[in-house]
């Protein structure tokens, strides 16, 4: 079966009238990260999610978030809370929201083989290049060279694009594949790079 699409960084109503229409398997909404240009108020991001079509799964992602923000997550009605950065483990005890966990690969490895220890309430970890959304890859091959564990799901991020992401999915056969800067014009996001990345993403399983 092919890698589900995950297209992160939705910012206006014209991402979501795209989304609708091509219908990757999960939309991402950067929150709580002022640094980002992907950022939205939560209230913001709130109202977009809701015009997303029901089985898109709705993915809130943000940077070590404190434990009242995260139950302020839920409550919005997201399906996922996407975490990068630091993970308060008592997030786990006071929601029950569904967590991807973020390693962010910068030298080591660490930070995903934290990630595969976690408990089962972290469905996924995302491996993503230095800096979210930062629009770059990490080593594949060295990286892959070194994961032998991989009890959750596998979510592949950073630098994709409709060039590279035969590659990625063929190296490391990823559940999901989640791009942002790779499928953005020069205003939000753009509908035929979305589409042909979705192509590429069919194309190679
Ligand atoms: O997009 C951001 O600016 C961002 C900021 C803080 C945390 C996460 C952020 N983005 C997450 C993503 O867009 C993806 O999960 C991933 O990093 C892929 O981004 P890209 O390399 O741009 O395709």
């Amino acid at each position: 079966m092919s890698a589900g699409v995950k297209i992160c960084g939705l910012t206006t109503k014209q991402d979501i009238a795209y989304i609708n229409e091509l219908k990757p398997k999960a939309a991402g909404f950067v929150v709580g990260y002022p640094k980002s240009k992907r950022n939205l108020p939560l209230s913001e991001a709130e109202l977009l999610m809701k015009e997303v079509d029901q089985e898109i799964l709705k993915v809130a992602v943000t940077v070590s978030p404190e434990v009242a923000f995260a139950m302020e997550i839920e409550e919005a009605g997201f399906d996922v809370l996407q975490i990068h950065g630091e993970f308060d483990k008592r997030i786990l005890d006071e929601c029950k929201i569904t967590i991807w966990r973020a390693a962010n690969i910068k030298e080591s490895l660490d930070a995903y083989h934290e990630a595969m220890k976690l408990p089962k309430q972290v469905k996924a970890v995302v491996l993503d290049g230095a800096n979210a959304g930062g629009g770059k890859t990490f080593d594949w091959e060295q990286v892959v060279s070194e994961i032998k564990e991989r009890t959750k799901l596998l979510i592949l991020a950073g630098g994709l694009n409709r060039d590279n992401v035969a590659q990625g999915i063929k190296t490391f056969h990823p559940d999901l594949v989640d791009v942002s800067s790779g499928v953005e014009g020069t205003c939000g996001k753009d509908r035929e790079k979305i589409q042909e990345f979705m192509t590429e993403v069919t194309r190679n399983g």
